[in-house]
């Protein structure tokens, strides 16, 4: 008879999380992810339901990577009007691959948040000039938080700009990053003479234009994952070397790239396996839409400490 599952809650998780290991481990299967069948990696397109009702939507995101023996499913919804409660909720549910049982239910908020910084970190490691001094966040909830981490472990800021459509949502996070923070009354303001620039809104129609940005600047493009959403101008998206996180993701599901009919010219997969340049000194655009693979090799690593952790405790009692 298979056990019960493990709850594993989203305290836990930002405890057992190691930045700097996830990092390599979600690097290492982004390009597994772009060698195809050769990968390991098996990852269809999220099944996406619109809950047009009530303005949400819910996301059903398997995955299985064979090299590390993890299967896990994430299911995420996002209401983006939401106010008491987060806009994105998520449950990881880890299952045995060599059984199908179910090992763990893990909190998917946690998750989501920390491997979505983490990956736009693993991009702007490869395609951000490496002297980067200016980054500018455009929104101010919890992405913009993770992605402040996770940017953080590659460089220190000389100056981190933030705009977002409610100024005490921006006021409340650069209070909590310090002095180096300036609260931007614009787009405009933010990204001016920004070499990173990070868009995580919930805009749905074009926010950030070509003529504002600096050539040469990095963008993790991180919102819009709907096709008829977006937050970066035609313009900019056709002027700029676009780089991608699922080629198959977002031609179904990133506006930014399907409605600016602009050329991919990689998966981030590809820069890391060496078959495609990262052509930083150009003006380069990281777009993501979010890869099952990045949720379950987070729950893989979340997983196996917290059973380490359990081992140790019934080993040695306190
Ligand atoms: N690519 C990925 O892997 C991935 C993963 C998770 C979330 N996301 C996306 O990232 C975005 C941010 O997610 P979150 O969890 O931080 O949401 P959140 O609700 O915590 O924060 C959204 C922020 O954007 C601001 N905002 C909303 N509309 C805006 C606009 N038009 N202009 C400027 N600012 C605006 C809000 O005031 C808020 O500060 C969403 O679009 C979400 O779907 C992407
Ligand atoms: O990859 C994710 O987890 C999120 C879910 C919500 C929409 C954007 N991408």
């Amino acid at each position: 008879m298979s056990q019960a599952p493990k709850y594993i809650s989203g305290e836990e998780v930002e405890k057992l999380l190691d930045l700097k290991e996830l990092l390599n481990s979600i690097e290492t299967a982004l390009g597994n992810y772009s060698k195809g069948k050769d990968g390991g990696v098996v990852q269809p397109v999220r099944l996406v339901v619109p809950i047009e009702k009530h303005h949400g939507h819910l996301g059903v995101m398997p995955g299985y990577s064979s090299s590390d023996e993890a299967l896990a499913t994430k299911i995420v919804a996002f209401y983006p009007e939401n106010k008491d409660l987060p806009t994105h909720q998520a449950w990881v549910l880890m299952q045995d691959p060599t059984n199908g049982s179910l090992n763990a239910i893990i909190d998917g908020v946690s998750i989501t948040s920390i491997r979505t910084g983490i990956a736009s970190a693993v991009a702007t490691k490869h395609l951000a000039n490496p002297n980067s001094r200016i980054l500018a966040l455009i929104g101010a909830g919890v992405q913009a938080r993770s992605h402040f981490k996770a940017l953080s472990l590659l460089q220190s800021f000389d100056e981190v700009r933030i705009f977002s459509r409610t100024r005490a949502s921006a006021q409340k996070l650069a209070k909590e990053i310090g002095k180096t923070a300036k609260v931007c009354s614009s787009v405009e303001e933010a990204v001016e003479d920004a070499d990173i620039i990070t868009t995580v809104s919930f805009a749905t129609t074009p926010i950030l234009k070509a003529e504002w940005v600096k050539p040469g600047a990095h963008i993790n493009a991180v919102g819009a994952c709907r096709p008829d959403w977006r937050e970066l101008e035609s313009r900019l998206m056709q002027e700029s070397v676009v780089y991608c996180d699922s080629r198959d993701a977002c031609s179904q599901e990133a506006g930014d790239i399907i409605l600016s009919e602009c050329d991919v010219f990689a998966e981030i997969g590809e820069v890391i396996n060496g078959e495609k340049q990262a052509l930083w000194e150009k003006t380069t655009i990281f777009k993501s839409v979010g890869m099952a693979i990045e949720d379950v090799l987070s729950a893989k690593i979340v997983y196996e400490k917290y059973m380490h952790q359990l081992k140790q405790d019934s080993e040695y009692p306190a």
